[in-house]
């Protein structure tokens, strides 16, 4: 394996009595695809806030390129897809890029290959001009991540990213994903679906704040003496013996 790039130590996190996070501590190193698979409510959105620096933990400390968070100096070396697409929708889709290009400090010639770039990696290039308000949930989908690619991170932290997108276009990004840790990015990857969590390198299985259980697929399935990372789930959450 790689360097280190996350290292997350013994984090917790309340919200009031509410405890969300309960201890949890992993290393995700330099290009793996890392999942954290686990269901509604289980703390996947809470922990990756921490990894980009919108939130802190109650306890514990996170780390990413070595350096604690939050850190304003890693801005430029993460990139976040959140659950919810953050666009304006009465603009088009170029010029939303335009303005996060621009946020990122991107200028000129170089803006325009980026924009070019990444509408080519998520399959909306014929859409370009089109309003957001006009895209479909699908759409919108891509074009945050296609937004979330713009300054080349080296980190990349996608919450839920396929989420209302039909298996092709899902297969498709998923290529995307393969590309890009091809060229050395790490990717953080959220979800509850479990066809999903196949394809990642690594897989965190998250239930009730808890790291229930961190391995390859192959890995959690072997252990668990399971056909699929869902059996693997039940059993290491206790629910299935
Ligand atoms: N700001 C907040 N204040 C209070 N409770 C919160 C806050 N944010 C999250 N929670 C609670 O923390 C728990 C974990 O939520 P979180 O969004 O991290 O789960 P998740 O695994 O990402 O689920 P989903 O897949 O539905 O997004 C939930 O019970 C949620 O209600």
């Amino acid at each position: 394996m790689g360097e280190t790039i996350v290292s997350i130590q013994n984090v917790c996190k309340a919200f009031g009595k509410h405890q969300v996070l309960q201890n949890i501590s992993l290393e995700i190193a330099s290009g793996e695809i890392f999942g954290l698979l686990g269901p509604s409510g289980a703390g996947k959105t809470t922990l990756v806030k921490q990894l980009v620096g919108l939130d802190l933990p109650t306890k514990g400390e996170n780390y990413i390129f070595q350096e604690k968070m939050p850190s304003l100096k890693l801005v430029e070396k993460i990139g976040y897809m959140a659950q919810s697409d953050a666009l304006y929708e009465e603009l088009s889709a170029k010029e939303n890029l335009e303005f996060f290009a621009a946020l990122y400090g991107l200028k000129g010639a170089k803006r325009k290959t980026r924009i070019v770039e990444v509408m080519e990696t998520v399959s909306l290039s014929d859409h370009l001009n089109k309003l957001v308000s006009a895209y479909s949930g699908g759409m919108k989908r891509r074009l945050s991540l296609a937004i979330s690619l713009l300054h080349q991170p080296k980190l990349l932290i996608l919450d839920e990213p396929t989420v209302g997108i039909d298996p092709v276009l899902r297969k498709s990004i998923w290529e995307a994903f393969y590309k890009l840790k091809e060229n050395g990015t790490t990717i953080i990857v959220t979800t509850h679906v479990m066809d999903e969590a196949e394809k990642c390198d690594r897989l965190g299985m998250i239930r009730e704040g808890q790291l229930i259980a961190i391995g390859t697929p192959d890995e959690l399935k072997e252990k668990t003496n399971s056909a699929s990372i869902e059996d693997a789930f039940l059993v290491f959450g206790g629910a299935a013996q």
